[in-house]
């Protein structure tokens, strides 16, 4: 699904208007019946608060306490002027004080802001067209919603937020929603941390925007469902033997690390790639083969790391990374793999992103469209520092771009960026999987569906689709606290079947 800019939607808003052909006011209309339609699936009539501007945001809520108020909820609305309002929200306006039994509060500065104390809110006062920091009579109002315990509903955005950068905004100046009801498409700032602690619940309403519009629409952004991890999936071949899943090599394991290699062997496997085989210092020798007996074993002439790599002409990719350390003779294998390797698929996590980190003169030798998958801290290492998620992002895809690479950021809403500076935010996975293991059960997926010769940035979005779904499951039958790794690794099947069947 497209994420655009507020003002791509403008602009896809104004298109609809004009191609479909529509009345503004109309679909205004259309944008508030869904909105009424999502309240009343949720909540039983009852008390509601409605918060109005004086712009587009405003006429829309104007309108929802309208249908509300034919409904049968008792509705009261605060707006802070009934001046200067945008045509809409004037029509708004004018259609709902026709309506006798709504209790309509018009504030000036100073006066006081009604506190309900039962009920839900509805939060219109600002959306996409805010242009400064909220300010005045507004700014009250956002802060009089906040002292409430209230549900809070949110039109389109929590008002006093930006649907992009908000790094000047302070929290007090953005209305602390329960639920936001994004209109058309989901915003870009619904997927920052920075933002978590205003957004809510958030959920898309489609309204009928002009699709040719949004179909010809480009947008760096773009948000993974199920049908789009679905379409990456390819149908197994009923006369395929093990050869046509691919080989993977995976290079893992250091002595007290091997734990790394079991769990991203098991989940190379689970992803269903046809041959495995796991290069482990001589001493995980016996640890891999029991307790992954459908890998083979490469030994390394080390006991304790890895200092080598086998000859590579067997393998379709190649997994490094965990648990390898960051001893100088493990650098040094890498750095040489790096030389040596051909046509083969990649993917490097944990210490394969620190030695790159310690040696970025080796980001040069990645081969295009490698796969790192960097957790923030990590990626801080690769990339240096910023200072809010915005500008995280934007360093994200700098960093793919510059290096033609596909970066796996991890996280909630884990993005992955592609060389081309396309960036796909994950929606499945929960805070359980931030455990130990976790991102070696990662590496092993993408490892066993690039063998699968899956492309890379795809292999990456359905992976992470994968893990995050698998822990899904899993935490919808036990819990999210109780998630190790292991379980992500058990869950891969449930979830390959959960997206076949979707
Ligand atoms: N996308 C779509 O397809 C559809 C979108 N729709 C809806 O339209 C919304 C966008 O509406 P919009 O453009 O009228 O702007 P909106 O957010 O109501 O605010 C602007 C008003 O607020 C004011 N103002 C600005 N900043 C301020 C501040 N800091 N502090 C105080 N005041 C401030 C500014 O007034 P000013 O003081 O600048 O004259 C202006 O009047 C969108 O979010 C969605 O809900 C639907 O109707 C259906 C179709
Ligand atoms: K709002």
């Amino acid at each position: 699904m497209k994420i655009f800019t507020t003002h791509q939607t403008k602009e896809i808003d104004r298109r609809t208007i004009e191609l479909e052909p529509i009345l503004s006011i109309n679909l205004m209309e259309r944008a508030s019946i869904a909105m009424t339609q999502w309240l009343t699936t949720r909540f039983a009539p009852g008390v509601v608060t409605v918060f109005a501007g004086n712009g587009n945001n405003g006429g829309d809520a104007l309108a929802v306490a309208r249908m509300l108020a034919i409904g049968g909820w008792e509705v009261t609305v605060c707006m802070a002027s009934h001046n200067n309002l945008s045509p809409e929200c004037q029509i708004n306006y004018t259609r709902l004080t026709h309506l006798t039994k709504v209790k309509l509060h018009l504030l000036a500065n100073g006066d006081a802001i009604p506190q309900p104390d039962e009920g839900i809110v509805i939060d219109g006062l600002l959306g996409s067209g805010i242009n400064r920091p909220a300010e005045g009579t507004v700014l009250d109002m956002i802060q009089a919603i906040n002292r409430l315990s209230l549900q809070v509903v949110s039109i389109d955005l929590p008002s006093g937020l930006r649907g992009e950068d908000n790094s000047d905004v302070p929290h007090h100046a953005i209305v602390s929603a329960t639920h936001t009801l994004s209109l058309g498409f989901p915003k870009l700032a619904f997927l920052f941390p920075e933002n978590d602690h205003c957004v809510g619940e958030w959920h898309v309403l489609e309204f009928g925007l002009h699709r040719t519009t949004i179909e010809a629409m480009t947008t760096p952004w773009h948000l993974t469902r199920a049908m789009d991890a679905k379409a990456i999936l390819p149908a197994r071949d009923k006369f395929a033997h093990k050869g046509h899943y691919g080989h993977a090599l995976l290079m893992s394991g250091s002595y007290g690390m091997m734990g790394a290699a079991v769990l991203a062997s098991k989940a190379c496997l689970k992803a269903g790639v046809g041959l495995l085989t796991t290069h482990a210092p001589r001493y995980g020798y016996e640890i891999l083969q029991t307790t992954v007996p459908e890998a083979m074993v490469s030994i390394d002439r080390s006991d304790i790391l890895i200092s080598e790599f086998p000859d590579l002409t067997p393998y379709d990719a190649i997994g490094i990374g965990p648990g390898i350390g960051l001893k100088t003779n493990t650098c040094e294998a890498l750095a040489q793999l790096l030389d040596h390797i051909t046509t083969q698929r990649m993917v490097m996590d944990a210490d394969a992103l620190n030695i790159l980190s310690q040696h970025p003169e080796l980001l040069d030798k990645l081969p295009r469209e490698t796969v790192l998958t960097p957790h923030p801290k990590e990626f801080q290492r690769l990339a240096g520092n910023w200072s809010n998620d915005y500008e995280r992002l934007e360093r994200l895809r700098a960093f793919a771009i510059k290096h033609g690479i596909v970066v796996v950021l991890k996280g909630a809403y884990t993005t992955i960026a592609t060389p081309e500076g396309t960036c796909y935010f994950n929606t499945t996975g929960n805070p359980g999987m931030a455990s130990a293991g976790s991102g070696d059960v990662l590496t092993g997926i993408i490892l066993g569906l690039l063998s699968q010769k899956i492309a890379p940035a795809q292999a990456a979005i359905l992976g992470v689709y994968l893990h995050g779904s698998a822990g899904d499951i899993y935490a919808n039958a036990e819990s999210e606290e109780s998630l190790t790794a292991n379980d992500l690794v058990r869950h891969l099947g449930q979830a390959f079947r959960e997206l076949k069947n979707n």
